[in-house]
């Protein structure tokens, strides 16, 4: 259990009220912790939706105004925004009734919040050109609002790539589907295209302000955290693609939005006594740096509940979007940055902005954290002459984010552990997928067609996370519940699009399918995650594909077979032509003859009737 410490000093250059972390769910806190005027209010909400006072229309419609919110709407209608509520077993929210207990009836959910398992689905589509490949990796998304969102923002390309003709490889088909148009060649040096879709809860252009970004991404996670809860949102994706620009920029980041979202609410009578604290560290080479108290080492603790603490973390209190600016700027001089040869100014640690909701009495009210991921990163992508430094650097970032993706996976893969001590990192993130939390990934990507393998690993990486569904999903709560199938990996499935008939003996033969090799992408993560889980998917891949080819061969062969039959079906066709053309010949050849010698007779018998004649 994290206690108190003594009042640290406050060093910064600016006047602004420091304490301690007290971040601590003890009993005490707890009961500090009452209801509040809105958790109050969001009680007698949720209750009417179990006793099914709402109908159908009146919770879309609460839904559609909820979608719109903004605070005096909130503060006119807090029964507008329907708490939806998490699984049964692990919901912590008094208001809520207990699945379990034989007084209270399970919650009942509204028919449209009723929300299954999606599943990932591959769907073949039809035939596009002559040398391109479509695969499509497809999840419908939630209609309810989902424990883990996962977006995708791509970022315009830039100079460089620009004054290089780079063409732009992404497309957005719909608000939340992208294509990306891979570059591939296959073993025999031709050149074709393999078109990736991919489908998210939403896929924003590189024309999306970062405003409206917030109002689909971050807007209900800052509702959820005055509801109570913990959330997260944090950008994921290749270095140099913008995550630090759509969190962290300083004037038009995601946090800064939030802030100012949550000093707008905060002027709303309900929420009087709430006030808004910020820490800000970073996990750079495996260790907690506090970025707002000279870099001091911190530790992240667990406490009883399960909670995350960072013990010494120092807290300041925001009174103001000045401030805010102050200690955000004072923390992000004290980051970790180097200029790598595809960022001028890359993000060589992962950066967390923590901001808290607290009462008078200094408990926890809400959560919610940014996270600014360090890029992930190829060797190639640091230069030549890079360092050991940022070689090191690398290879941190790399090992963190792969311990995310096992934590990822584990979670994915129903496993009874999920190794979230496995980094500074997963610790500091296990808050964003157990208990009453939401969280929201953006994955960025560049456009630029070189950098088409990294996009993929990304969207490959977003899909993954955002198998994780929703508060219906059990597998967030109960790691040990087994009834659901392992969900799908993702692998790129390709059909080729066209089919050279050979037309032989009145017999149309069709050329076997080639079967598509493995991807660069899905070899590279191999390379990155070592596991014997992931070697055991690279050789189940490795199997399919090596059947796909003998598949693939034997038709081939079988074609073969049958080409060389035809070949000497005509081969015989033309010997026979040539014969009788040859016994014409000697035929013509041999009536020549008896001609001429008809000839011959004739003249014979035309002297001699000449000699009769002559007396
Ligand atoms: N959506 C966008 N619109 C305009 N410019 C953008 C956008 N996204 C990124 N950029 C620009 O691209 C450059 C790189 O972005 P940024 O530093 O945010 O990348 P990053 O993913 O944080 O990289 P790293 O992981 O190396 O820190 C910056 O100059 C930024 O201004």
């Amino acid at each position: 259990m994290y206690s108190p410490r003594k009042k640290p000093v406050l060093k910064n250059p600016f006047d602004i009220s420091a304490s301690p972390n007290k971040y601590n769910y003890n009993k005490s806190t707890r009961k500090r912790c009452s209801p509040s005027p809105k958790r109050l209010t969001s009680a007698t909400s949720s209750t009417q939706l179990e006793n099914n006072d709402m109908s159908l229309d009146e919770y879309v419609e609460s839904k559609r105004k909820r979608a719109k919110l903004v605070p005096p709407t909130i503060r006119q209608q807090p029964q507008a925004a329907p708490h939806i509520p998490s699984h049964p077993s692990v919901n912590t929210s008094k208001s809520l009734t207990h699945p379990t207990s034989p007084s209270k009836r399970r919650p009942t959910y509204p028919p449209s919040t009723t929300t299954k398992f999606n599943r990932t689905s591959f769907t073949k589509k039809p035939t596009l050109s002559n040398n391109s490949i479509r695969t499509t990796t497809e999840i419908k998304p939630s209609t309810s609002s989902p424990k883990i969102t996962v977006c995708v923002r791509k970022r315009p390309l830039n100079k460089y790539e620009l004054s290089t003709n780079q063409p732009d490889v992404t497309e957005l088909t719909s608000s939340n589907t992208i294509e990306i148009h891979a570059p591939k060649q296959k073993v025999d040096l031709t050149n074709y295209t393999v078109q990736h879709a991919f489908t998210f809860d939403h896929v924003f252009d590189c024309h999306t302000s970062n405003q409206s970004l917030y109002q689909q991404t971050t807007l209900p996670l800052v509702e959820h955290m005055f509801q109570g809860g913990k959330a997260t949102c944090f950008a994921y994706g290749q270095t140099g693609s913008g995550k630090t620009f759509t969190m962290l920029d300083p004037q038009h980041g995601l946090y800064f939005k939030a802030i100012h979202h949550i000093f707008d609410l905060l002027k709303d009578h309900q929420y009087a006594g709430l006030q808004t604290w910020v820490g800000y560290y970073e996990v750079y080479q495996g260790q907690l740096l506090d970025l707002l108290n000279n870099r001091k080492k911190l530790i992240p603790r667990e406490d009883g509940k399960g909670n995350i603490v960072i013990a010494g973390l120092k807290e300041h209190r925001i009174h103001s979007l000045t401030t805010l600016k102050q200690v955000f700027e004072f923390g992000n001089r004290e980051r970790s940055t180097s200029k790598t040869q595809t960022n001028d100014n890359s993000s060589r640690s992962h950066a967390v902005l923590q901001i808290l909701l607290k009462n008078r009495n200094s408990a926890i009210h809400g959560k919610m954290n940014f996270i600014d991921l360090a890029g992930s990163e190829r060797g190639s992508d640091r230069g030549r002459n890079t360092d050991t430094k940022t070689r090191l650097e690398g290879a941190e970032i790399n090992r963190s984010l792969l311990a995310l993706k096992e934590c990822i996976r584990a979670l994915d893969q129903d496993k009874g552990h999920a190794p979230f001590r496995g980094s500074k990192l997963t610790m500091v993130l296990r808050d964003s997928f157990v208990g009453n939390s939401k969280t929201c990934m953006i994955a960025t990507i560049s456009p630029n067609q070189s950098n088409s393998d990294h996009t993929l690993n990304t969207l490959r990486y977003a899909n993954r996370v955002k198998e994780l569904r929703g508060e219906t999903d059990p597998r967030l709560f109960s790691l040990h519940n087994t009834h659901l199938q392992p969900s799908t990996i993702i692998v790129s499935k390709s059909t080729a699009t066209t089919t050279p008939t050979i037309i032989s003996n009145n017999t149309n033969h069709k050329m076997p399918e080639q079967p598509s090799l493995l991807t660069p992408a899905t070899q590279e993560d191999l390379y990155d995650s070592f596991t014997i889980d992931h070697v055991k998917d690279f050789i189940r891949h490795h199997r399919t594909q090596v059947k796909a080819m003998e598949a693939y061969l034997r038709g081939s062969a079988e074609l073969l077979n049958h080409t060389e039959m035809n070949l000497r079906q005509s081969m015989s066709r033309h010997s026979m032509t040539w014969k009788r053309t040859n016994y014409k010949n000697e035929l013509i050849a041999k009536s020549d003859q008896a001609l001429s010698c008809i000839e011959g007779l004739k003249a014979k018998i035309r002297e001699e009737l000449e000699d009769e004649e002559i007396p």
